[in-house]
């Protein structure tokens, strides 16, 4: 376990062990965010029939082929309540949008073109085969596959499941994340630090990225630098089954660091320690039977950085998606860039779009991986890979866009 691990190669050995959680089934109102474990075909068809796209009077076109034509109104048809009737030569129906067309109808003149004459309506336009009417199958069809396995619903998603037929579907299981923060020196949020103390806050933008994947936070609270402490929290999630455990600090060379030996001794074989990027060196990784343990730095920017490009694809990839790799986008360079050294840097910058609507990254100055706050103002990572060589402004670049709710 020497040298640094490439950040893709820590990626592709921590996601290899992963497989989709198995599916449960939701009903449609709890699916919002949640992943298809199978294809969602259509049960029906969309439209059913033929029906109007306005309100006016349904015809045959033939019967007013020119303007004006005069046409009995032989009845009614609403959205709900069709007429059930045919319509005969020179007849009309008075229709409203969504409404079911009647056998023999082919066209509807709108109602602006029209005018009522008791039983009659006398149409001031010339009707057109197929104008303002939706043909049956126009959205789509019983038995077509309109949602794929793998897709994370989104809200629209979500009203397309319901017009296909479905009130519930079958979606993997939400991986469950334990977090435990270490370290004598913290309190929960909102207690007063003793002397020597400060606040606990990577735990809630951890849980934050695993809510913002569609995973379950189970909070480990903290455990000071004590290996009967630690040992126990890493116990309570075996105990409670998680898929995943992420430890918070303890990660790197110190004296009271304990989280790596503690995991092996809790059963965890490590697979790796360290990692070629900046910040977040010090991360480790390892497995117990279905568990995934990650063990990320401490420094809050390390942590949150390492769940980004670690913890958020291997939800993705319990959950079932295809898209598990972070998402990398090309920008240019907002100001020069000195070389590179053997880390990968994942750097806080702004982004901003140059007069072509070109994503530029400009990279603050303070890059220090205690500070939460260039992180919090930070539009996107911008990413320098290990030895790059020094590059100029408006030279290409990738990023990763930290747009809400990350
Ligand atoms: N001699 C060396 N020292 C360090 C190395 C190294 O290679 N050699 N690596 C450095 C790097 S890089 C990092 S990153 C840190 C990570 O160390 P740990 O994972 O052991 O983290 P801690 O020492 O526990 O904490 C570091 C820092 O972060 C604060 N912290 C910890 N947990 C939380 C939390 N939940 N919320 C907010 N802040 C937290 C902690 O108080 C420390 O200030 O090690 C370097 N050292
Ligand atoms: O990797 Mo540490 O995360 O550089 O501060």
């Amino acid at each position: 376990m020497s040298g640094l691990l490439p950040v893709p190669e820590a990626r592709a050995r921590i996601l290899s062990g992963l497989e989709a959680l198995p599916a449960e089934r939701v009903v449609l109102a709890d699916a919002l965010g949640r992943t298809l474990a199978a294809p969602l075909a259509a049960l029906r068809t969309q439209p059913p029939w033929d029906c109007s796209a306005m309100d006016g009077y349904a015809v045959r076109a033939a019967d007013a082929a020119s303007a004006p034509a005069r046409l009995r109104v032989v009845g009614e048809a609403a959205a709900g309540r069709g007429f059930g009737g045919r319509l005969g030569q020179a007849e009309a129906l008075r229709i409203f949008t969504g409404a079911p067309l009647p056998s023999g109808a082919d066209a509807v003149v709108i109602q602006e073109d029209a005018t009522r004459d008791g039983d009659f309506v006398v149409l001031n336009e010339a009707a057109r085969t197929g104008r303002h009417v939706r043909r049956a199958g126009l959205d789509f069809s019983e038995g077509e596959t309109l949602l794929p396995a793998g897709r994370r619903l989104g809200a629209r998603d979500l009203a397309l499941a319901a017009a296909l037929g479905h009130g519930a579907i079958d979606a993997a299981r939400r991986p469950r994340v334990a977090i435990l923060a270490t370290g004598d020196e913290l309190v929960a949020a909102g207690e007063l630090p003793g002397a020597d103390q400060i606040v606990a806050s990577n735990s809630y933008a951890i849980a934050g990225v695993v809510a913002a994947e569609g995973g379950v936070a189970v909070d480990l609270g903290i455990a000071p630098d004590e290996r009967s402490a630690i040992l126990a929290a890493i116990n309570r999630a075996i105990d409670d089954e998680v898929d995943v455990l992420v430890t918070l600090g303890g990660a790197s060379v110190g004296d009271h660091d304990l989280v790596q030996p503690l995991l092996e001794e809790a059963g965890v074989a490590l697979d790796f320690w360290r990692i070629a990027m900046r910040p977040g060196k010090p991360m480790m990784a390892g497995r117990r039977g279905g568990m995934l343990a990650l063990g990320l730095p401490g420094n809050p920017v390390s942590a949150i950085v390492c769940s980004l490009l670690f913890l958020a694809p291997a939800i993705r990839k319990l959950s079932g998606r295809p898209d598990v790799e972070p998402p990398l986008a090309p920008a240019r360079l907002g100001r020069d860039m000195p070389e590179n050294d053997q880390r990968e840097d994942y750097m806080r910058a702004a982004l901003t779009f140059d007069s072509d609507g070109i994503a530029v990254a400009t990279a603050f100055p303070r890059q220090d991986s205690s500070m939460l706050r260039p992180l919090a103002d930070a539009e996107c990572l911008l990413i320098r890979p290990a030895h790059a060589p020094a590059a100029r402004a408006g030279d290409a670049c990738s990023i990763m866009a930290l747009a809400h709710p990350l």
